[in-house]
């Protein structure tokens, strides 16, 4: 049926193959065969390379009638991972599972969502894989796509969901072992061929994280194919440990922002496609092949991409209409939503109340999803098949030809163009597949190593500073995004300043002409103020972009002595002295380039100093000059106001300064008259005080002599009492019968 609709399709455009191929009545087996040929050569003929190859490949999937199986609709699977609490201290954990169901307390009640799976904060990625990927991985071996997206808001945890750590790998690896564990299973009987490729969608820009290379990159869509992306590199894992280390690679290469300097953001997607062939060993023949899609989604919260995700969600949900092409990343996700995929959705959510409200929608779009129906099928793959039967084709062509006396014309245009398709068809094989991959893998190092991350993608660099290493690569990427920004800024600036002449040279000269009306003038002389003002705010945005990176600038000069601290305390001496040795290198060559980008830096910063004296002056003077004239009048109207308003606040303070004065006079005069009252008042005062102390003093001196005499008769009288005392003591002794002397 396909190959009837493609036929058909094409017989509008070559009305000489579909009358070939009506000349068979039936569809059988030679009709289907003599179909692809011809369908082969107007691909050939009528696309550009790249695009024929997958053209190719549809129009061989599309040859099915032999093999097809009917699509199957099946819904796709939700899951969410609850990550574990970190208590701040600012909230309570809200969020538990119960088998299939995630339980969220919002406010004292609880919602129930239920799921296809549920894994709580201890959950291992070994676990959830079991539970939830492993029957998807088996069914990506019997030609079933499948995709394996993460989403979640940002910080949730998806990155960390697929990647884990070197301790504790995550679901990608899982997968991978997974995989490699199918396949090992039917190694002998089958034969499997496995390539990979790592996208990255940031603000709407495709970037090849294994291959970063400055080409354009399409999204591409073919009836049969689906969707593909022109330009993306394609690279051979031959073993488990192989595919392991791309996915590592182009997570760092993301990790790292090989797009544009930046470290990985929210608003990034990456995907990582596992494409995968299989045959039946020893067959040439028809094979089976099948894509793995391991999504991690930007943060639902942060991102229109992943916002248009929900939009194409909701509308499968509800029968509205489908636009895949809002976004790149919806357009990415074409198939694995609504389209030919085995889907699981696995759902980060931090448990914590502060995140109540984005769980809930999480929660709420991860069950929309659910409902979300995919039409599955086998992906059949022929190409084998197709290069025998050409080149069987060709070898039939070539004995006719060889074998006919005359030349015949047509029979050598046909075979030329059967060797044409031939070529393309054997651009689908594995040989060739696998000399492409080796095209990229050299294409790859030079690309990382122009980004200057080859290093530490291919974790080639030494291993016992890698923490400080990683820190070092980061600041680099800061840096020379703020020196690409610098440059940009500095480069705007420069613009607006030779701008800002032109309008003042334009207006001077209008001025000079004499032909600038006052409205004219206004516009202009606006105009320039606007655009001084612009500059010098631009002007600050400059020196704060070079504060920041000199200070960044001194950050990687602090890191790179810790490296060099690090590296030559540890090894044993012959490991320090070749350390040492190439430290030293390293650093030769870091010098280098760091006097040259700082003598580069000076001159441009000499350059720009000159020329911002320069423009400044100028531009100083001319907008002066602007200024005077444009406000002269206004200036000489103002004076005069001002010299009336003068004359009359003049005569005001006269008024006023001589009304002041005699007020003064008058108060002077009264405060003079007070004070002699004062002073009489305290004469009158101080002459009655004299005379009253004087009597006082009289008569304490008369009181003095009069206590003196009296003390003295006082004492008399004490000494005759003394005597009479003695006496009667002794009178008393002698009566008692006592000598006196003893009574003594
Ligand atoms: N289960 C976990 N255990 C320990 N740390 C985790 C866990 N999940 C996430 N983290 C940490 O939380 C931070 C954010 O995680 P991650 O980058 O994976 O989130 P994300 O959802 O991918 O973010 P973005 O949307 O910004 O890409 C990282 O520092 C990560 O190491």
């Amino acid at each position: 049926m396909h190959s009837q609709r493609c036929a058909a399709t094409l017989c509008s455009l070559h009305p000489q193959i579909c009358r070939c191929a009506s000349t068979f009545s039936s569809p059988n087996k030679a009709l289907v065969q003599l179909q692809q040929k011809l369908i082969l050569r107007v691909c050939v003929a009528n696309v550009i390379n790249n695009v024929i190859t997958v053209s190719l490949r549809k129009q061989l999937a599309s040859t099915e009638t032999l093999y097809d199986k009917p699509t199957e609709s099946v819904s796709v699977k939700a899951a969410a991972k609850i990550q574990p609490f970190l208590d701040d201290g600012k909230g309570k954990k809200i969020i538990r599972t119960s088998s299939d169901k995630v339980i969220v307390e919002d406010n004292g009640k609880e919602q129930t969502f239920k799921l296809d799976y549920a894994f709580g904060p201890h959950a291992k990625s070994t676990d959830i894989y079991q539970d939830s990927c492993d029957g998807l991985i088996k069914r990506a071996l019997l030609g079933y796509n499948i995709t394996v997206l993460v989403a979640g808001v940002s910080g949730s945890g998806k990155t960390y969901l697929l990647s884990g750590t070197e301790e504790e790998p995550g679901l990608a690896p899982c997968i991978i072992s997974g995989l490699y564990n199918n396949i090992n299973e039917v190694r002998g009987k089958k034969e499997v061929f496995v390539t990979s490729s790592f996208l990255e969608v940031v603000d709407e820009k495709l970037t090849d994280m294994l291959n970063p290379h400055p080409n354009q990159m399409n999204i591409r869509e073919h009836p049969e194919l689906g969707i593909y992306i022109d330009g993306l590199s394609e690279l051979v894992a031959y073993s488990e440990a192989d595919l392991l280390r791309l996915y590592i690679q182009g997570n760092r290469a993301r990790k790292m922002g090989v797009k544009d300097g930046h470290a990985h953001r929210s608003g990034s997607t990456g995907i990582f496609y596992i494409n995968i062939e299989e045959k039946q060993a020893g067959s040439n023949k028809v094979g089976l092949r099948s894509t793995i899609t391991i999504v991690d989604l930007a943060g639902i919260d942060a991102y229109s991409g992943a916002k248009n995700v929900v939009s194409i969600i909701s509308a499968l949900k509800s029968g509205g209409s489908l636009d895949y092409r809002n976004s790149k990343v919806t357009r990415l996700l074409q198939e694995s939503l609504g389209g030919n995929a085995i889907t699981l959705m696995l759902l980060t959510l931090l448990p914590a109340e502060k995140y109540c409200q984005e769980s809930l929608q999480s929660l709420q779009f991860a069950q929309t999803a659910c409902s979300v129906k995919n039409k599955i099928k086998v992906n059949v793959d022929e190409t084998q098949g197709l290069i025998s039967d050409l080149r069987e084709g060709i070898a039939r062509l070539r004995n006719k030809i060889a074998q006919s006396s005359e030349s015949n014309k047509e029979d050598v245009l046909k075979l030329e163009e059967l060797i044409k398709d031939l070529q393309v068809a054997k651009k689908l094989t594995w040989q060739e597949k696998e000399k492409m991959a080796r095209i990229y893998e050299e294409e790859r190092k030079t690309n990382l190593a122009n980004k200057g991350i080859l290093d530490w993608v291919m974790d080639s660099a030494r291993r016992d500073n890698k923490e400080i290493h990683e820190k070092i690569m980061l600041l680099q990427r800061e840096k020379d995004q703020l020196t690409q920004e610098y440059k940009d800024k500095r480069k705007e600036v420069d613009d607006m300043k030779e701008e800002l002449q032109n309008k003042i040279a334009d207006y001077s000269k209008l001025a000079e002409s004499g032909k600038a009306n006052e409205k004219e003038t206004k516009k202009r002389v606006t105009a320039i103020h606007e655009l001084k003002e612009k500059l010098k705010r631009d002007t600050e945005v400059l020196k704060s972009l070079k504060k920041k990176l000199k200070d960044i600038q001194d950050k990687l000069k602090e890191e790179n002595d810790a490296a060099q601290g690090i590296t030559v305390t540890k090894g044993n001496p012959e490991l320090r002295y070749k350390i040492e040795a190439e430290e030293r290198r390293r650093i030769e060559v870091e010098n280098k380039t760091l006097i040259a980008e700082e003598l580069e830096r000076m001159k441009m910063e000499a350059e720009h100093q000159k020329a911002e004296i320069q423009a400044q002056e100028a531009a100083k003077l001319e907008c002066d000059l602007v200024d005077h004239k444009a406000e002269k009048s206004v200036v000489a109207l103002k004076i005069q106001t001002l010299q009336q308003e003068k004359e009359h606040l003049q005569s005001d303070l006269d008024r006023t300064h001589k009304r002041h004065k005699d007020e003064l006079e008058i108060q002077q005069l009264q405060h003079f008259q007070t004070f002699r009252q004062y002073r009489e008042q305290f004469e009158q005062q101080k002459a009655i005080l004299d005379q009253r102390y004087r009597k006082l003093l009289e008569d304490a001196v008369q009181d003095a002599v009069f206590l003196s005499s009296r003390n003295n008769l006082l004492m008399e009288e004490s000494e005759n009492l003394q005597k009479e005392i003695g006496e009667l003591k002794d009178r008393l002794s002698v009566s008692e019968g006592k000598a006196p002397a003893k009574a003594k």
